[in-house]
């Protein structure tokens, strides 16, 4: 489809309002690795986010490679096993993981961006300590509403990140890419799941929003059934529907982390499929507003 220079012109000012509301704000954006599907789609998520970059938003980059991790530790003859959407994680897990996130996933991102010419820097949680970590316990809820909890190994949760260095980045025009691999105190590395950190960075930055990009529209009341599509949640809407096991699997970790980020002061949090191309341009810079949005 081939547009006039007017329609061009008209589309970068209707454009503007959107631009003007986001300019100098952060915005933190979860890229899964479910949507990594591609050349084209990875490169088409870098040019959104150079694009975000270069209208004055604040983009921060945390991003997944679970399916990369599971490939890699079938090579070593190991299988994957998760519960409530965590990776089961012994040591040779976390190495295998770290591996992959820090060595393989962020350094491509990074070359990415840094091609477009935005200033991309690659971080693990490990970088001037920006994820201190603790371990987490898996939570399986019953369908009678108990719940359990399960020891998965060296899984982590955050417990505090170095704001301080995230700003002195964005102050100085970088763009964070950031590996969800967390350093415990006792200089230990844990496995994170990328939307739990992307939500505890949200939190920490007052972002304006936390975006999650995943390998589905978003969240439907049955997710079978594509007509029970849901443009809209509560807080109390999700937390029902965890306990009546209409959300499950890795979509836990996804909405678990938007009522983190929405209760630690971000302002909106949205699930969107990466696989639509430019998801985040359509996200931000519409009215057409895409996926499922999480609010209070
Ligand atoms: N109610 C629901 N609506 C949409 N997806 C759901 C729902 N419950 C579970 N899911 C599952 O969650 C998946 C998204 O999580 P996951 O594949 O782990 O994403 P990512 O790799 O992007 O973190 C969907 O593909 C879907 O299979
Ligand atoms: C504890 C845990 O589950 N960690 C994740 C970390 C990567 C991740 O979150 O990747 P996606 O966003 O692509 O799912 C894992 O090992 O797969």
């Amino acid at each position: 489809m081939e547009f006039s220079a007017e329609m061009k012109a008209s589309i970068l000012v209707d454009a503007l309002p959107y631009i003007q509301n986001f300019y100098g704000k952060t915005i933190v954006i979860k890229y899964g690795g479910n949507a990594m599907v591609n050349d084209d789609l990875k490169n088409k998520v870098m040019h959104d986010i150079v694009l975000m970059k270069y209208v004055g938003i604040r983009p921060i980059i945390v991003h997944g490679g679970g399916p990369d991790i599971t490939g890699f530790l079938k090579k070593f003859g190991k299988e994957s096993r998760f519960v409530s959407g965590l990776r089961v994680t012994d040591k040779e897990t976390v190495q295998i993981a770290e591996m992959v996130l820090v060595g393989k996933i962020n350094s491509e991102i990074v070359s990415r961006l840094n091609k477009l010419s935005v200033n991309a820097v690659g971080l693990s949680g490990k970088d001037a300590k920006l994820i201190i970590a603790k371990k987490k316990m898996a939570v399986i809820h019953n369908m009678d509403g108990s719940s359990e909890k399960i020891d998965i190994g060296f899984v982590g949760e955050v417990e505090t990140i170095n704001t301080e260095l995230l700003n002195d980045l964005l102050d100085q025009n970088y763009v964070p890419v950031i590996a969800p691999i967390g350093t415990g105190s006792d200089d230990s590395s844990y496995n994170i799941n990328a939307d739990y950190v992307a939500a505890e960075i949200a939190g920490a930055m007052h972002a304006e929003k936390l975006l999650l990009l995943t390998d589905i529209e978003g969240i439907y009341h049955d997710y079978n059934d594509k007509n029970t599509f849901l443009s809209t949640l509560t807080q109390k809407q999700v937390k029902d529907m965890i306990a009546k096991g209409e959300i499950s699997g890795g979509m836990i970790p996804k909405v678990e982390a938007c009522l983190c980020a929405l209760e630690k002061g971000t302002g909106k949090t949205s699930i969107i499929d990466g696989r639509q191309a430019h998801s985040l341009i359509l996200e931000l810079f519409t009215s057409q507003g895409i996926g499922t949005q999480v609010i209070r």
